[in-house]
């Protein structure tokens, strides 16, 4: 069988934001359909990860691949979709969601109007977080979790081969979560992969091939979401998962973990 594409590739990735040195040296990869969580503390660096991967925080050292293509030269960025952390960032903005969810098109219909296709993919999309019954109405008018997941469907609409979502979870009551666990499972199951930023695994956990914890800017340890569940449930006995401690060592991941699928 052929070796996975590596859709996402960090290579000791440093980067600094103000005159704070955030990422300190991170080895990340994404192959092709698999789903890889971020899990750390606050401000262990998860959320300038996945920015860095988008081109909106520079590497100060490293590298950075993108469908085995650096970074400096990739170009194909309606592969790539990005929910942000939540934010209120659209309050104001006068647009339904139907036309906020379109907007996820727009590189997909290279300035021409958009076509049936674009159109069928915004319909579904909406379908997929269950927002279709709010289509017409404007983003204003919606609470914070049903804009989140308005700004999900907007990335989803785009059909990515790679989904970045930063907190998607992050205030959805539990019927949302489930809703959106069910489509990302349907995006996975399409071939798209996934890189996500969560604090709990929720009802994503099943859908989750390996999540890497951050701490202070490294990547600490790399596991299975079954593992993590041991780490949190019994701190004090728990082996080593995915060679934590030869991370802490220095090694890089493929170095103590040559299973692990690059
Ligand atoms: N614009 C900025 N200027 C300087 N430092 C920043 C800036 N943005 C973030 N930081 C710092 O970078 C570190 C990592 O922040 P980041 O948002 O990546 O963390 P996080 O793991 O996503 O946290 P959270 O779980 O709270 O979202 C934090 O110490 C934060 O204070």
């Amino acid at each position: 069988m052929a070796a996975p594409e590596t859709v996402m590739a960090l290579r000791a990735a440093t980067a600094t934001l103000g005159a704070r040195t955030v990422l300190r040296g991170i080895d990340l990869t994404v192959d092709s359909g698999e789903v890889v969580a971020l899990l750390g503390a606050n401000g262990s660096g998860k959320s300038t990860a996945i920015r860095t991967v988008i081109g909106q925080v520079p590497l100060s050292g490293g590298e950075l691949e993108l469908f085995g293509t650096p970074f400096a030269r990739f170009r194909d960025w309606r592969r790539v979709g990005y929910v942000p952390q939540r934010s209120t960032a659209a309050a104001g903005v006068p647009a339904t969601v139907r036309e906020v969810v379109s907007s996820g098109r727009l590189s997909h219909a290279r300035l021409r109007p958009l076509g049936r296709s674009d159109r069928a993919a915004v319909t579904q999309a909406l379908e997929l977080v269950g927002m279709s019954d709010r289509a017409r109405d404007s983003v204003n008018a919606l609470s914070g979790g049903q804009h989140q997941r308005v700004l999900i469907a907007r990335a989803l609409a785009g059909c990515p081969d790679l989904l970045i979502m930063d907190e998607p979870l992050a205030g959805m009551d539990l019927t949302s979560q489930d809703v959106l666990a069910e489509a990302l499972r349907e995006q996975v199951a399409g071939g798209t992969s996934v890189l996500l930023v969560l604090h709990e695994l929720g009802p994503f956990a099943p859908l989750i091939d390996r999540a890497a914890v951050l701490r202070d800017g490294v990547v600490e340890r790399v596991a299975d979401p079954e593992a993590l569940h041991d780490i949190a449930c019994h701190p004090h006995d728990h082996h080593d998962v995915g060679g934590s401690a030869a991370i802490g060592a220095g090694l890089s991941l493929s170095e103590v973990n040559p299973g692990t699928r690059r």
